[in-house]
């Protein structure tokens, strides 16, 4: 078998190399998407900060001083003009207003757009950095590079007219250019951390690349409407089998190609959340669910998938737990002895490779389990168990979602 880490990190560039191409598939938090609103009100935020200062440097006394300035202006310039048609001389200048401080709240206008443009620059490089697609990236690009003139021209202009030193508006320019460099900078970190959905499939590696089991990968709501979508299928949905019976969603799977029918919304809801966990490439996204239901006391022969299927099976486990037996096909000593799998409901399982091809999967027709040390995945488990616990069965339906490479040219529409 091979090293446990160096199939991780292969596992991990697998996901990654999926991922590179699609801007934030399926359920991932879109975090671009946040960073650009968060950034928006930021600067809005800054802006306005920025406006009200504006305001109060252009007048800073409050509204009565500025009347009452206003009314001796008017007396002043009455006076003035009086004198002027007394004396017959040319009108002189009103008298003048003493100065405010122009140029510290002007400086400090400067800064504060500085600042609130700094900001903005520093999200449109997350942007750029977060961002998967090449040809969204260069567009973006493309369009920051254009808006950046503008925006650099006016603060460019505001740094000057504020009358600071040279050397510190040079400064503030390196500053202000260096912003978005840096945001793509961190946005590019950000992107190589692990998603969620990494971590949630690193984290439930059991046996490396062959078997990963994920609890909680439904909700208890999404269980019970899954159950209720099975028990209101047609009566002729249902196929009885000597000890257990089953549904066939997307066709039925045949040697000569599975006819294929449209898989209702119910069930590509999840086909969909499998896909965002990029565990089947693009071209092989499962188009067959089988559902089997299972009374307490049945369970399914050792067998193989074979051939039918795309070598990866996903099973969803609904209503009760139910243990997994796997076993070798042959006593090559390059495969792990037999173990087993207690899945419990709403968790997900993912069985591939050597386990798909090499190993027979089995469940006892028994009404109760007992948690032994062949289980493997008990430290996965939602609830905690103990070796020699008794788990009484009942009614338990699994998904099983995979890929029929074998289609038929017909397309069947219900
Ligand atoms: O119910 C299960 O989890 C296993 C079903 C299965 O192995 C099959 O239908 O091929
Ligand atoms: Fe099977």
């Amino acid at each position: 078998m091979e090293q446990e880490f160096g199939v991780l990190d292969k596992y991990l560039k697998v996901t990654r190399y999926q991922y590179q191409y699609q801007v934030f598939p399926g359920n991932r938090f879109p975090f671009a998407e946040f960073l650009v609103a968060f950034g928006l009100l930021l600067i809005l935020s800054i802006e306005q900060i920025a406006i009200d200062c504006n305001d109060k440097s252009s007048d800073c006394r409050n509204p009565i001083e500025r009347l009452q300035s206003r009314n001796s202006q008017l007396e002043r310039e009455t006076l003035t003009a009086n004198a002027q048609v007394e004396l017959n001389t040319p009108p002189s200048p009103p008298f003048p207003e003493p100065n405010p401080p122009v140029n510290s709240q002007s400086k400090f206008n400067s800064l504060i757009l500085l600042l609130a443009l700094s900001v903005h620059s520093l999200f449109e490089g997350l942007t750029i950095g977060l961002l998967k697609s090449p040809s969204v990236v260069l567009q973006l690009f493309i369009a920051i590079l254009v808006h950046k003139i503008p925006v650099a021209f006016s603060l460019g202009s505001s740094l000057v007219q504020s009358e600071l030193k040279t050397s510190a508006v040079i400064h503030f320019d390196l500053w202000f250019s260096l912003m978005t460099p840096i945001g793509t900078g961190i946005g590019v970190l950000l992107n190589t951390l692990p998603s969620v959905i990494d971590l949630q499939l690193l984290n439930g590696i059991l046996i490396p690349k062959t078997a990963i089991y994920i609890p909680n990968f439904i909700s208890s709501l999404e269980e019970n409407e899954l159950i209720q979508k099975v028990y209101s299928a047609p009566k002729p949905k249902w196929t009885q089998l000597k000890n257990r019976r089953l549904q066939n969603w997307g066709g039925i799977p045949h040697p000569k190609g599975m006819i294929p029918e449209k898989m209702p919304e119910w069930l590509q809801k999840y086909i969909n959340r499998i896909n965002s966990y990029c565990i089947f490439e693009e071209q092989c996204s499962p188009n067959h669910v089988l559902i089997n239901e299972y009374q307490p006391g049945q369970g399914i022969m050792p067998h193989v998938d074979g051939p039918l299927f795309h070598p990866i099976i996903t099973t969803i486990n609904c209503g009760s737990h139910t243990v997994l037996r796997l076993r070798t096909t042959d006593n090559s000593e390059t495969l792990q002895e037999n173990f087993s799998l207690l899945l419990e409901p709403k968790s997900l399982l993912i069985l591939r490779d050597e386990l798909y091809t090499d190993y027979l999967h089995s469940i006892e027709d028994i009404t109760e389990d007992i948690v032994d040390s062949s289980i493997r995945n008990l430290h996965l488990c939602q609830e905690k168990h103990i070796t020699g616990q008794r788990l009484k069965r009942s009614v338990r339906l699994s998904f099983t979602i995979r890929h029929v490479p074998r289609c038929s040219n017909f397309k069947l529409r219900f």
